[in-house]
């Protein structure tokens, strides 16, 4: 369903992204891994177009991204970061609504859906008309993936979205997550640099370094046959 292909990103004489090409398929989740710096953000943000490629190419559903609008696109594309992206001005009701209010559906709808998010990712009702500041990191989290999954879409990007909680609530947020119904049928990107979360959370892994794809395959093939000494050593964390 995803497309990437000799995708590249040169960022002045800095080549962040090197020729990486991979396809993801439909409901998968697929966690890009690496050190600080190998080019993985900056991999998902051409997924979404907040970065456009050097050169290469990315479709989705046999679309190439290039062809549509980036805020149409990013409509379709569920995308949650670190702490969760919210808006300080916007209360949680509103920003769970912010893409079912941009596609046009009827207030009873969307009020409806933001219910059965808060209930599914066990945020209290009372909590809806609180700003992002007024909330927990844990929460902010739950919220974020709440607004990111508000219109179902078939495609969410997450970078580190568990990076700004304790490890404790980082495991409990991350299972209940992924536990999620919803998540199971939508096709999941997720960068990280914690090779727990990635043998947790993936179906394939692609582990990348400067730029690169070293391997990619299920975690269990990564543990049991590293493609190279970076692969096992990093794999051994
Ligand atoms: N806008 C930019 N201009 C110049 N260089 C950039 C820009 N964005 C990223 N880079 C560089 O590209 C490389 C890859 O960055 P990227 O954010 O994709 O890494 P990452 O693997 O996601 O790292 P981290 O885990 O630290 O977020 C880094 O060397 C970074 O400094």
């Amino acid at each position: 369903m995803i497309k990437i292909i000799n995708l590249t990103k040169q960022f002045a004489s800095h080549t962040a992204v090197n020729d990486v090409s991979l396809s993801i398929g439909r409901g998968e989740n697929l966690v890009l891994l690496g050190t600080s710096g190998c080019g993985k953000t900056t991999t998902l943000k051409m997924i979404n177009r907040l970065i456009e490629p050097t050169t290469g190419s990315i479709s989705v559903d046999g679309v190439d991204v290039r062809q549509q609008p980036g805020p149409e696109l990013r409509r379709r594309i569920g995308y949650v970061i670190q702490d969760g992206g919210l808006f300080p001005h916007y209360t949680v009701a509103e920003a769970i609504a912010t893409v079912p209010k941009l596609l046009g559906w009827d207030l009873a709808a969307t009020q409806q859906r933001i219910r059965e998010l808060i209930d599914k990712l066990q945020l209290p009702e009372s909590l809806l008309t609180r700003y992002p500041a007024e909330l927990s990191s844990g929460q902010r989290q739950r919220v974020g993936l709440a607004r990111a999954l508000a219109a179902r879409p078939p495609v969410v990007l997450m970078d580190e979205p568990f990076g700004a909680l304790d490890p404790f609530t980082r495991k409990h947020v991350r299972r209940e997550l992924f536990g999620l119904n919803e998540l199971q049928e939508t096709t999941v990107v997720l960068v990280t640099h914690d090779v727990r979360e990635a043998l947790e959370l993936a179906d394939r892994v692609a582990l990348m370094d400067k730029g690169r794809i070293v391997q990619l395959g299920p975690p269990g093939e990564l543990l049991n046959h590293p493609a190279t000494d970076f692969v096992r050593d990093f794999m051994e964390i």
